[in-house]
């Protein structure tokens, strides 16, 4: 099968990195159709640089970037994102924002003000999936942290993104809120079949929600273990109590304690 995101031994420097020492060396990474991969690392690994280089905001000094068969060379319309804070913006009402963007994304853009309500329908429809159902019309600032949360997914995957990047989505919130989203994330998942890349440090979050965990070295990040995750779908909160579920977590965390030490 060929890979959907192929991130081969990619090598990528800050031009305003002061020491000169890469985000990221060697860096090598498949991803296929339909998977729910998460990076976990060490902080500074280069996680978010590997996001921003699997959607075109950041371009590598060496090596190659393909994603659907394509070498990115721009901002790659197919992928949605999700960052840690919802960035919401006030003036507008859920809906509106989850509207955003349609106004930049073609071919939406062309078509958002004549088939307005169609749009809005979906949005509806993204908040009912999420759980937020009839809550479009208000502000960002009526709704919880974890609520903003939900509503900033249904932006990511209002343009129907075959690739959606999560940057720390749920690192804001409290545990038990946390562990809803995670529940509302493996649902959007299994019904949509969209590819999930999901960058945490939440070990945790990674061994629930992910096909597969790539651990990252201390920076130059690169991949030093990759983990299949087999426990059976749809998973039930209930998995993480499991004997089996913890030695994975701790399995990780030893690989993430190595990637220190070697920094
Ligand atoms: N715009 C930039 N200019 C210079 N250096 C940068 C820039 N962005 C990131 N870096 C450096 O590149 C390295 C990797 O950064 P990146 O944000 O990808 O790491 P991360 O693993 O996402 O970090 P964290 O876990 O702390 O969120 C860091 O050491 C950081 O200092």
């Amino acid at each position: 099968m060929k890979p959907f995101v192929d991130i081969h031994d990619v090598t990528h420097v800050y031009a305003r990195a002061e020491d000169g020492v890469p985000a990221v060396q060697n860096l090598t990474i498949r991803i296929n159709e339909g998977e729910f991969a998460a990076i976990v690392g060490p902080s500074g690994c280069g996680k978010s640089t590997l996001m921003k280089l699997a959607t075109g905001l950041q371009f590598p000094r060496e090596g190659t970037v393909i994603v659907d068969g394509k070498e990115v060379g721009a901002p790659v319309k197919l992928a949605g994102m999700a960052f840690q804070n919802p960035t919401m913006l006030p003036w507008r009402t859920t809906v509106d924002n989850i509207l955003l963007p349609l106004e930049i994304v073609e071919p939406h853009r062309s078509r958002l003000r004549k088939h307005k309500a169609e749009y809005v329908a979906k949005a509806e429809g993204l908040l009912e999936q999420v759980g937020l159902k009839g809550q479009g019309h208000k502000y960002p600032w009526q709704l919880s942290g974890g609520m903003q949360q939900r509503a900033s997914l249904c932006r990511a995957l209002i343009h129907e993104p075959k690739l959606l990047m999560l940057d720390e989505p749920f690192g804001a919130l409290d545990s038990f809120t946390r562990e809803e989203l995670w529940c509302v994330m493996r649902d959007l998942h299994a019904a949509r079949k969209v590819t999930i890349i999901l960058v945490t440090h939440d070990l945790r979050e990674a061994a629930f929600l992910a096909d597969r965990v790539f651990c990252m070295s201390a920076r130059p990040g690169h991949i030093v273990a990759e983990r299949e995750v087999t426990f059976p779908r749809p998973r039930d909160l209930e998995i993480t109590y499991t004997p089996e579920f913890s030695e994975l977590v701790h399995e990780l965390r030893g690989h993430i304690a190595q990637a220190r030490k070697a920094a």
